[in-house]
């Protein structure tokens, strides 16, 4: 791992009531933004649709992370894709040919991602990474935010890590859920490239937490 760690802002934990003023606030210090999507029925509860993401996208240059908890994902990645989105991640665990979903994402000129359930072992989808381009790992219960960690997430980390380093592959490895000051260290050391950041970023000085990932950064590659 040489690059810093990236800080992917997650607008579920930002101000909800001025989502275009919480991202001028940490534009500077973010990567990008992840937006959850929730239709009430992969998840329970209801969050974001194609509108917000579109009404929000002349608000920044960064790239839009689109993270697809619902149903039926194939319906609504054209218009998210449409709306602006750049990655689109979508759950291994609630489609039955994941691999038809990646080429329905790559086909216009997005980025696809896969993302892992808490329960999931990570290995089920190794053969899909050399398809993929981001590989997003839940490290609490989907669909809930404000909680911590699983401890067995560092390992599928670390178990991914090997992985797409001994196959030479291009994909990004996302943590999302739980990232804290005192979980962003051990993210890193077990090989992720960005960190899913909620509350970490929006409830605190987003200046500070971006020096404080760069200098964490340099540190954890020196020990190494
Ligand atoms: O999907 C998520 C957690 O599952 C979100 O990224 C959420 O915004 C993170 O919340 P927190 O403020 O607890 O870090």
């Amino acid at each position: 791992m040489s690059d810093p760690l990236k800080l992917s802002a997650s607008l579920w934990s930002a101000d909800l009531s001025a989502l275009a003023h919480s991202i001028e606030r940490v534009n500077e210090y973010c990567d990008s933004y992840h937006f959850d999507i929730m239709d009430g029925h992969y998840v329970k509860s209801l969050l974001f649709g194609v509108d917000t993401v579109a009404s929000l996208r002349d608000k920044t240059d960064r790239p839009f992370e689109v993270h697809l908890m619902v149903r039926n994902p194939k319906d609504f990645v054209n218009d998210f894709v449409g709306a602006g989105a750049n990655l689109i991640q979508f759950q291994f665990d609630g489609v039955d040919n994941p691999a038809s979903h990646i080429e329905q994402i790559k086909s216009l000129d997005a980025n696809a991602g896969i993302c892992v359930l808490e329960e999931t072992p990570i290995e089920k989808v190794f053969d899909l990474l050399p398809l993929v381009d981001n590989l997003l790992v839940m490290g609490t219960k989907i669909g809930v935010k404000g909680v911590s960690i699983i401890p067995e997430t560092y390992e599928k980390i670390r178990l991914a890590r090997k992985y797409i380093d001994e196959n030479d592959l291009n994909v990004s490895i996302q943590a999302d859920g739980g990232i804290r000051r005192n979980t962003v260290p051990e993210l890193f050391r077990a090989g992720v490239n960005s960190v899913t950041a909620g509350s970490l970023l929006f409830r605190n000085d987003p200046k500070e937490i971006k020096q404080w990932v760069n200098s964490l950064s340099g540190e954890l590659r020196n020990e190494n």
